[in-house]
């Protein structure tokens, strides 16, 4: 590393002259402001398309590219006859991205002493220093690597350029950048007052032990956000991320190497997620979960840390950290701009094919625009293409695997045959080369239906009609039903008494709640992210609220003045 290479993002201000000189700088240091990274566009001649064309063709060169398990920001050489691995395209099934061999039980226990003993310098090391790691890494994110990685994001997980830079582009940066003030915030946070002959102050210390990150397939940024959260906050952390985002994965860690991350804080480690996380919960030293997938797999894992708190396995009480699933609703009410509340539809139900969290996948329809609604709904969907997302002309791609593929045209297949259900548009799927599912909508017969309920996690959307006079007792259906989740949801109207109801009425239906925009794209540093009830603990990604788990705050005070008598003056 460079220690003399000043980023951009510090050199926007004055800080940079005290960052040349790391031995005996003094000073109350103010950290750059965050930012969004700025999107860039991928139109037809522009120079950022041809520069992630050109990443395409590359990264194709190399294919497959051999992963190796890092062990301290070191390469482990498989032996000759461990089991090989691979991560599929899921555009073009049959081409391997990327290969690795699975962490034995063995290397996961070095992983995670090897977190252990880095600990104590890491979390000595000043808090400039640290933050000063992931700016710059958010800087060759934003720079040298913008379309290496967006080119890893849309090979291995399917997204087309434009969710690539949203994803591993912009809020990949965002997550670095925030986090560092979302971080400098809270160890800024120091008592109110302190009485006259005291001082009072507040010790932000890492937790005792080790942090463990677990990441889903969808977002290359997600698990630079549950990395980044608690090593900023002087946490070490062992990290698993989805095996179908392997490649993003593995390039994203190279990246805070390069950005002089010390080997030993992150420990990547690929393979049997069932074994890497029973070996990371049979250890005392585990002392948080740091998690973003499905609320069925949280709930297992709640379960086991549960155990292992009950026979006292931990030193701590371990601290459970998720964001989970979600059943996300569009609301649209009667005096809404029907145009608008079609394309918000359609971008949040269908984009990535439904493959977000926060996606759209039940929707309720006044009687009296119905018509209207699903009309231009069928025309707007004339002109959205789906297919490799390679083709910048294709709005959708391919849904991640064989077995999200199967379970989502299952549920089609069953949805044809119930007379329940009527399919309006879609319903046809192909997977000969990848994995692809058109953009589905059923309109159900009964508020009852399953659909309502079922996460699917793809391009399938389910729509109620309701009579236009029972807006007001939609809204407690809606509350109720979402199979427990309460991830995000919105409300489409002109009329502010419609809104104000529904934002009353759907409190706690949805941690993220839009009003005439969609339920998707949250951006960092505006809408911090998370819903309660079934979809997660809501310690809100993309917040200081989130990072604060991370820590174990100690309250210190002195006092100035000696002691001179037991008793009170009440007591003379
Ligand atoms: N709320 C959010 O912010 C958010 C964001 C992204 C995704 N998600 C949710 O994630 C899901 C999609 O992602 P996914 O398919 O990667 O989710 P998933 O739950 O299948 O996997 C998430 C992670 O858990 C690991 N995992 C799976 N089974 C495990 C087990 N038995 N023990 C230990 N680890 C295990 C996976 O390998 C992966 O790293 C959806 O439910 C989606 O709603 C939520
Ligand atoms: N934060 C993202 C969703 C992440 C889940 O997949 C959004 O707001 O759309």
């Amino acid at each position: 590393m460079n220690r003399h290479v000043i980023p951009k993002s510090l050199a926007r201000t004055n800080v940079h002259a005290t960052f040349r000189r790391f031995m005996g700088t003094a000073g109350a240091y103010r950290l750059p402001k965050p930012y969004n990274e700025k999107n860039l566009d991928y139109a037809k001649s522009s120079p950022e398309r041809q520069k992630l064309q050109d990443a395409l063709v590359q990264l194709r060169s190399k294919i497959p590219i051999a992963v190796p398990t890092m062990l301290s920001g070191t390469e482990v050489q498989a032996s000759a006859d461990a089991t090989r691995l691979s991560q599929n395209m899921p555009a073009d099934k049959s081409t391997v991205l990327a290969t690795y061999s699975p962490a034995t039980e063995d290397e996961v226990a070095t992983a995670i002493e090897s977190a252990l003993l880095a600990k104590n310098e890491w979390a000595e090391m000043s808090f400039y220093d640290r933050a000063a790691i992931f700016l710059r890494a958010a800087d060759l994110i934003s720079d040298k690597y913008r379309f290496e990685i967006m080119a890893a994001t849309m090979l291995g997980q399917g997204k087309n350029a434009w969710q690539a830079e949203i994803d591993a582009a912009a809020e990949t940066a965002d997550f670095f950048r925030f986090n560092v003030s979302f971080a400098q915030e809270l160890l800024e946070k120091q008592p109110a007052i302190s009485a006259e002959g005291h001082a009072g102050r507040t010790d932000w210390r890492p937790l005792e032990g080790f942090v463990y990150a677990v990441s889903p397939f969808n977002f290359t940024a997600i698990g630079g956000n549950l990395i980044s959260g608690p090593a900023l906050m002087g946490n070490t952390v062992v990290w698993k991320p989805s095996p179908s985002s392997l490649y993003a994965s593995h390039l994203l860690y190279k990246i805070l190497l390069e950005a002089g991350l010390p080997p030993n804080v992150i420990q990547l480690v690929n393979g049997d997620a069932e074994m890497i996380t029973r070996t990371v919960f049979d250890h005392p030293s585990f002392a948080a979960l740091n998690f973003t997938g499905s609320s069925d797999v949280f709930r297992e894992l709640y379960g086991k840390v549960a155990d292992g708190i009950r026979s006292k396995k931990y030193q701590d009480f371990p601290r459970l950290v998720a964001e989970t699933s979600g059943k996300n609703f569009h609301l649209i009410h009667n005096s809404a701009d029907l145009s608008s509340a079609v394309k918000h539809t359609i971008r949040a139900s269908f984009e990535y094919s439904g493959q977000k969290c926060s996606a759209c996948s039940r929707i309720y329809v006044p009687e009296s625009r119905a018509q209207q609604f699903f009309e231009e709904m069928k025309e707007e969907l004339s002109h959205v293409k789906m297919g490799p997302p390679e083709d910048f002309d294709n709005f959708l791609g391919p849904v991640i695997n064989q077995n999200a593929f199967e379970k989502i045209t299952g549920t089609i297949n069953a949805a044809d045959k119930d007379p329940q259900l009527e399919r309006i548009i879609g319903g046809f799927y192909d997977n000969s080369t990848g994995f692809y599912i058109a953009p589905t909508i059923y309109v159900a017969k009964t508020l009852e239906h399953q659909l309502f309920d079922q996460e699917l996690f793809g391009p399938v959307l389910v729509a109620y009609v309701y009579p236009d006079a029972e807006f007001d007792g939609l809204l407690e259906k809606i509350d109720k039903q979402g199979g427990g989740f309460a991830l995000t949801g919105a409300i489409f109207a002109n009329d502010p008494k419609a809104i104000r109801k529904a934002e009353d009425k759907l409190r706690y239906a949805a941690g993220n709640f839009y009003t005439n925009c969609k339920t998707t794209g949250a951006v960092i540093g505006q809408q911090s992210f998370g819903g309660a009830r079934s979809s997660g603990t809501n310690d809100k990604a993309g917040s200081s609220d989130s990072l604060r788990r991370f820590a174990s705050p100690r309250t210190l005070k002195e006092e100035f003045n000696r002691l001179k008598s037991v008793l009170y003056p009440s007591n003379l």
